[in-house]
């Protein structure tokens, strides 16, 4: 099976070449320098030149505060290679598996959001992320779209790496505890595409699902666990309000994930978030 991963310099993408060493498939792992998915040519003529059967797109827009004054840029990856990837699979007949975010949702709900749950994002990301979903929907190619959360790795930038470095650095540290969701380690993310792409159970499975690790954190949790884990223990946090932190971007203050459709349909077991970050971490620090 020939497979073709977008954004592949990424933290989805890092894992997904991870994973892909122990595959007997064949995966081409292109980043912006080899295949920039804004341009629609190069997408279609990568595609048919890689005889893609699946096509992962891990590229993406990810800076939430800067999309705010970007969102040209933002919509052209975020929406716009969505759909050059959607319809360079459907002329092609292969399948694209795409992933988008919690920040589609305005995180007014008190209980974790399924996939039928009203979207309304808050802000330019979550506004280009879920004209994406709609363009590779709408596109009529066969897809599975993976909206997950939180994200963080050994690799890239990431709220993990973000608090390693200023809870080793300063004696306090303000932390929002009034945004609840679920910190995602993307090993687990990429192992569950991965699984999905190998065992060919993306065929007959199409369609929407949510996946993030188990159990709900606010970022002043998540935060306060990266510096114990770590022994950070002379920075301290305090819990504060989304007010005493101003922000460019709005984000959902509370966009915890339904997974139940993702765990029925691939007999999945799914890692708390506390045990994968405590994985990513040794990974990191040893
Ligand atoms: N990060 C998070 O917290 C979350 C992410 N998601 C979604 O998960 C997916 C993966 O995210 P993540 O791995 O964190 O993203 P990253 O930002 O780590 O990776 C995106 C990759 O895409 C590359 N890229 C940028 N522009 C282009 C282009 N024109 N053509 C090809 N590649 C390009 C980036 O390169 P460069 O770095 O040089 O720009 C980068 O290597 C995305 O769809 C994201 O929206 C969902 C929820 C949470
Ligand atoms: C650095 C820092 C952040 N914060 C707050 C700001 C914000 O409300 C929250 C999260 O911070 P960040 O800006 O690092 O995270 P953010 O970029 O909003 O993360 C999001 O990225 C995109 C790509 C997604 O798809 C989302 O699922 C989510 O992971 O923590 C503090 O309270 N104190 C701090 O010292």
């Amino acid at each position: 099976m020939n497979i073709l991963v977008t954004g592949a310099n990424g933290q989805l993408g890092r894992e997904m070449q991870r994973l892909s060493a122990v595959s007997p498939n064949n995966y081409t792992f292109t980043d912006v320098a080899e295949l920039d998915v804004t341009d629609a040519g190069a997408v279609r003529q990568a595609v048919a030149q890689t005889r893609a059967e699946v096509i992962v797109n891990c590229a993406a827009y990810t800076n939430v505060e800067r999309a705010e004054e970007d969102e040209e840029a933002a919509d052209r990856l975020n929406r716009g290679a969505a759909e050059n990837l959607a319809r360079a699979a459907e002329a092609n007949g292969a399948t694209l598996i795409h992933v988008s975010t919690d920040y589609v949702f305005d995180g007014t709900a008190h209980l974790p959001y399924t996939e039928d749950a009203p979207t309304a994002p808050l802000g330019v990301y979550g506004r280009t992320k879920l004209a994406g979903e709609r363009a590779v929907a709408e596109s009529g190619c066969k897809y599975l779209t993976f909206r997950t959360a939180w994200l963080y790795s050994e690799y890239g930038n990431n709220f993990l790496k973000t608090m390693l470095r200023l809870t080793a650095e300063k004696e306090r540290l303000n932390v929002v505890f009034d945004q609840a969701g679920t910190p995602t380690y993307a090993g687990d993310l990429a192992m569950t595409i991965f699984s999905i792409v190998e065992g060919g159970y993306f065929a007959g499975n199409e369609g929407l699902y949510h996946f993030s690790n188990e159990g709900v954190a606010s970022w002043y949790d998540f935060a306060a666990e990266i510096a114990a884990a770590a022994g950070h223990d002379k920075c301290r946090i305090r819990p504060c309000r989304t007010a005493e932190f101003p922000t460019k971007a709005a984000r959902p203050a509370y966009s915890v994930l339904d997974k139940s459709k993702i765990k029925e349909t691939f007999g999945l077991e799914i890692p708390h978030w506390r045990e994968s970050m405590l994985y990513c971490l040794k990974n990191m620090l040893r």
